[in-house]
C-alpha cells in the first residue's frame, strides 16, 4: 500500500490520546484500526474490488476525516468501523477488539437527519437512550442538558415538522452525542444544509466535540470541511479503494470559519489536497472508462 504523509511527522495513537482526555469524566473516544482490509461487493455475475490492503489507524479521541473520488469506498470503511459490514480479509478492531456487530459505544450520523416525524423535538433526542433501556427521569434529565447545549431548549415540546432544518441537525448531534459514545461515525452529516447553515453546524459541531473528544471517522465530499473540523485528512483511490494520502492538520484549536479566509496554512493544506483529490478523480475517471471499454 501507498501511504503518503506531510512533512509534519505523525505522533503514535498514545501521544494523541494522552493530550485529549475529555475534560470532565467522560468515557474516553476508543482507538479503531483497521488491518489488511479488502472488501468486494457482487454486482451481477462480477465480484468489485471495493477495498484492497485498506490499513488505517485511528488514535483514541482523534478526528479523522476520510476523503476521495465518489465510489472508493469511504461509506464501506465507515460501515465496517460500525460493524455494519463486514470485511471480506482483515480486520477492523475498537479499543483492541475485532468489531463483530454494533455497539453501544458507536453512535452514527448521516447527510439526512432521521428525525421522527411523530415524535416531539425532546422525544427524539431520547430515542438512542430508549433503545439502552435508560430510565425516563434521566432520559428526560439527559435529553434536556443536550438540547441546552446545542441551544434548543426553548424547543424540547415543539414538532419537528416546525423546525428549520439547521435546527433539526441540531436535534441530530444532541441525540448523537447525548448517548455519550466513544466513537461518532459520520456520513456527509452536513452535505444536505445550506452554505450558511452548514457553516453554523461546522462551527457547532466543533465546539461541542472539542468539549466531548469522542473519536469521530468523518466522511465528507467538502475539503475545507475536512480541514477545518480534523486533527487528520486521509485521502482514499478509488477501484480499488486504499489510501493514498495521510496529512495531520496542525491547526490550533479551538477553530473557526475565520480559519479559512485568515489562516496561510488553510489554504495550504486545501491546496495540497485539492490537488491530490483532482488527481485521484480523473485517476478513477480513466479507469471506469478503461473498464467500461473492456466490457463492450
Ligand atoms: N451493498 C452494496 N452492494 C453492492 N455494491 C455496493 C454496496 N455498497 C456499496 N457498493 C459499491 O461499492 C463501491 C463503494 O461504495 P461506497 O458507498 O463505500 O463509496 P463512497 O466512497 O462512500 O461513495 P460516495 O462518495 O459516492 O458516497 C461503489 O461502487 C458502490 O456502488
Amino acid at each position: 500500500m501507498r501511504q503518503t504523509s506531510t512533512a509534519h511527522p505523525r505522533p503514535e495513537a498514545a501521544d494523541r490520546a494522552e493530550d485529549r482526555r475529555p475534560p470532565d469524566g467522560n468515557p474516553a473516544g476508543a482507538p479503531i484500526e483497521f488491518r489488511r482490509v479488502s472488501h468486494n461487493f457482487i454486482h451481477g455475475r462480477r465480484a468489485v474490488l471495493v477495498l484492497e490492503e485498506f490499513d488505517l489507524d485511528i488514535g483514541a479521541s482523534e478526528f479523522v476525516s476520510i476523503v476521495g473520488p465518489s465510489g472508493c469506498g469511504k461509506t464501506t470503511a465507515l460501515s465496517m468501523a460500525g460493524g455494519l459490514e463486514r470485511p471480506r480479509a482483515g480486520t477492523v478492531a475498537l479499543d483492541g477488539k475485532p468489531v463483530s456487530g454494533t455497539s453501544d459505544d458507536v453512535a452514527f450520523m448521516f447527510a439526512r437527519d432521521a428525525l421522527l416525524p411523530w415524535r416531539r423535538v425532546r422525544r427524539n433526542v431520547e430515542l438512542g437512550l430508549e433503545v439502552h433501556k435508560i430510565p425516563a427521569a434521566e432520559r428526560k434529565r439527559r435529553a434536556d442538558e443536550w438540547l441546552r447545549r446545542v441551544r434548543l431548549e426553548e424547543f424540547a415540546d415543539s414538532d419537528v415538522l416546525h423546525l428549520s432544518q439547521g435546527m433539526r441537525q441540531r436535534v441530530a448531534i444532541a441525540r448523537t452525542l447525548v448517548q455519550s459514545p466513544r466513537v461518532v461515525l459520520m456520513d456527509e452529516p452536513f452535505a444536505a444544509l445550506d452554505a450558511q447553515t452548514r457553516a453554523n453546524q461546522q462551527q457547532e459541531f466543533i465546539r461541542l466535540w472539542e468539549a466531548e473528544r469522542p473519536t469521530v471517522v468523518f466522511v465528507t465530499h467538502d475539503l475545507e470541511e475536512a480541514i477545518l473540523l480534523s486533527d487528520r485528512v486521509v485521502l482514499m483511490a478509488a477501484r480499488p479503494g486504499r489510501i493514498v494520502a495521510d496529512i495531520k492538520i496542525d491547526l490550533p484549536r479551538p477553530r473557526t470559519q475565520r480559519m479559512r479566509t485568515s489562516s496561510p496554512e488553510f489554504a495550504e493544506y486545501l491546496e495540497t489536497l485539492s490537488a491530490r483529490l483532482r488527481d485521484e478523480v480523473t485517476a478513477a475517471e480513466e479507469r471506469r472508462q478503461a473498464d467500461e471499454e473492456a466490457s463492450t
